[in-house]
């Protein structure tokens, strides 16, 4: 499989300190790559450097195998972008606004109808074409915002925090959107909530404090993270003291009078064990959950391991 971008030993320091350390990854063709850390982790930092919108201190981009600070103008005709905060002239209609990205995009003249055409065919805002994007809501923003992005068909579109500020039913219309997209282009999304890249990513890269902290497929990094507790519901349910006399149980949290989570290591039939428990003593379970750590135990735990 051909690499679409290769970033290599990249680091940024702003006036004062560095933002990035020694980031190194490959992305291969096609699918959804995540880019995830906490807020100030160096996300944006990373991005905008591949992107072209910030130079970097140190450390290369290759674009298709073209070295970003060598041929800028070459490497950047192959990838789309959109930043955290999309860059739409709202004054514009959707049609006028995505003329005016292609002619930016070096799209032949008499190309670029059937360009615009296309694309908002693409991400589904044909029927607002005439319309003033300033009177579009904030998913249909977000979809002229991915058009403009993808309208050179760019072999790599990056996303930043592209779900940000929708509302749920916004957030499930971006993602099925993202997922069609990626058919054809590779995406490289950043978030910082675990969830969103679980959801939509083939592999993860995870930053932390400017530094790479992980790389890999979503699959590994799901084994990787263990559970460490469960939720459990009680209708009958017994004194603490009983609930740690459990294998494997570390810890017990009562978070209401029916309602605990269960800490535990080394059990990998905790469930079972739990089960078997509430049965001989009529402890009347109805409700059972592995609850994998939280995104700030990860962080820590990976910060410390890398
Ligand atoms: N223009 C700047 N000047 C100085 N420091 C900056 C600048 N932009 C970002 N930083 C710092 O660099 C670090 C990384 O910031 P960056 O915006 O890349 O993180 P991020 O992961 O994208 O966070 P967020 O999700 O909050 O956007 C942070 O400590 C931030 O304060």
């Amino acid at each position: 499989m051909s690499i679409v971008l290769k970033v290599e030993k990249l680091s940024h320091r702003y006036a004062t300190a560095w933002a990035i350390r020694d980031i190194n990854f490959e992305i291969s063709q096609n699918g959804v790559i995540g880019l995830l850390g906490s807020n100030g982790a160096g996300k944006s930092t990373t991005m905008n450097i591949i992107c072209g919108v910030l130079n970097q201190t140190e450390g290369d981009v290759y674009i298709n195998g073209i070295n970003k600070r060598e041929q800028p103008k070459l490497a950047k005709k192959q990838l789309g972008f959109l930043p955290q905060t999309p860059p739409l002239y709202t004054d514009f209609t959707v049609n006028e606004y995505l003329t005016y990205t292609a002619d930016l995009r070096f799209i032949e003249k008499k190309q670029v109808k059937r360009s615009v055409d296309e694309v908002m065919d693409r991400v589904g805002i044909t029927h607002f074409s005439s319309r003033l994007i300033k009177n579009l809501s904030g998913g249909y923003k977000q979809r002229v915002g991915i058009a403009q992005a993808i309208i050179h068909k760019p072999s790599i579109v990056i996303l930043d925090e592209p779900t940000t500020g929708l509302d749920p039913n916004q957030i499930i219309e971006a993602r099925k959107l993202i997922r069609e997209i990626s058919q054809d282009h590779t995406i490289l999304l950043s978030s910082h909530v675990l969830s969103e890249i679980n959801l939509l990513c083939r592999d993860i890269i995870m930053i932390e404090g400017g530094r790479m902290v992980f790389s890999d497929s979503m699959e590994s990094f799901n084994n990787y993270i263990q559970p460490s507790a469960v939720l459990v519901r009680m209708e009958n349910a017994p004194p603490e003291a009983e609930l740690l006399k459990i294998n494997g149980v570390t810890k017990v949290q009562s978070l209401s009078d029916k309602q605990y989570r269960i800490y535990f290591s080394g059990n990998n039939s905790i469930s079972e064990s739990i089960i078997a428990a509430s049965m001989q003593q009529n402890w009347k379970l109805t409700e059972i959950n592995l609850e994998r750590s939280m995104l700030d135990d990860v962080f820590k735990q990976l910060s410390q391991n890398s």
